[in-house]
């Protein structure tokens, strides 16, 4: 079985190999526009990232399987949450969607984005870390290490891939 995923990110690509561990399959990683922004605002944006990223990657690929996994955050009555989502999408199907544990942001984080800047940067700047994104993540650094990012899509992961042999063993 041929898996793309649309995307280099190590913290994502980890997540999907262990997802997969227990099929036979190969893995191709393509760096494919999300076709939103770099920084999404909201569920929808992030979703919408998500599945488009796993139909590139399908189609580039040309695969059996495509993922996308992409990353935002939602505004709440309650402050700013971090959001994640991933897609997993097979031809001649609708995409399998599934969501990722959500944090609340610290208000000096929350400002910033609002401000315009992105998620990525801004948590390198504040931890005084490089490539926080492709590490720990934002969730590693406020759940002080116990949930990382790599854990936290490896959680969106099965998700999907349950999803998928539910779906593929009852044929609809
Ligand atoms: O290479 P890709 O796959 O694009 O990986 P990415 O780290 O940029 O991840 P996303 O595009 O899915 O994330 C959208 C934005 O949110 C940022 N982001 C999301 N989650 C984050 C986290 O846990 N820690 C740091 N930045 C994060 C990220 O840097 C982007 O600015
Ligand atoms: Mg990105």
């Amino acid at each position: 079985m041929k898996i793309i995923i649309g995307s280099l990110n190590p913290a994502k690509t980890r997540a999907v190999e262990e997802a997969f561990s227990n099929y036979s399959s190969s893995f191709l990683y393509l760096d494919v526009p999300s076709g939103v922004s770099e920084q999404p605002f909201s569920d929808d944006e992030t979703i919408r990232g998500a599945i488009n990223r796993a139909n590139l990657a399908l189609e580039q690929g040309e695969g059996n399987i495509g993922i996308g996994l992409e990353g935002g955050v939602q505004k709440t009555e309650h402050g700013l949450f971090l959001c994640n989502w991933g897609a997993l999408v097979e031809k001649n199907q609708p995409p399998i969607i599934g969501g990722g544990a959500r944090i609340l942001l610290p208000n000096v984080i929350a400002e910033r984005l609002l401000a315009g800047e992105e998620l990525g940067p801004v948590m390198d700047d504040f931890s005084k870390k490089e490539n926080v994104r492709k590490n720990e993540g934002a969730v590693g650094i406020f759940t002080n290490g116990l949930i990382n990012r790599a854990d936290m899509f490896g959680h969106v992961m099965k998700l999907l891939v349950g999803q998928y042999e539910y779906r593929n063993k009852q044929g609809v």
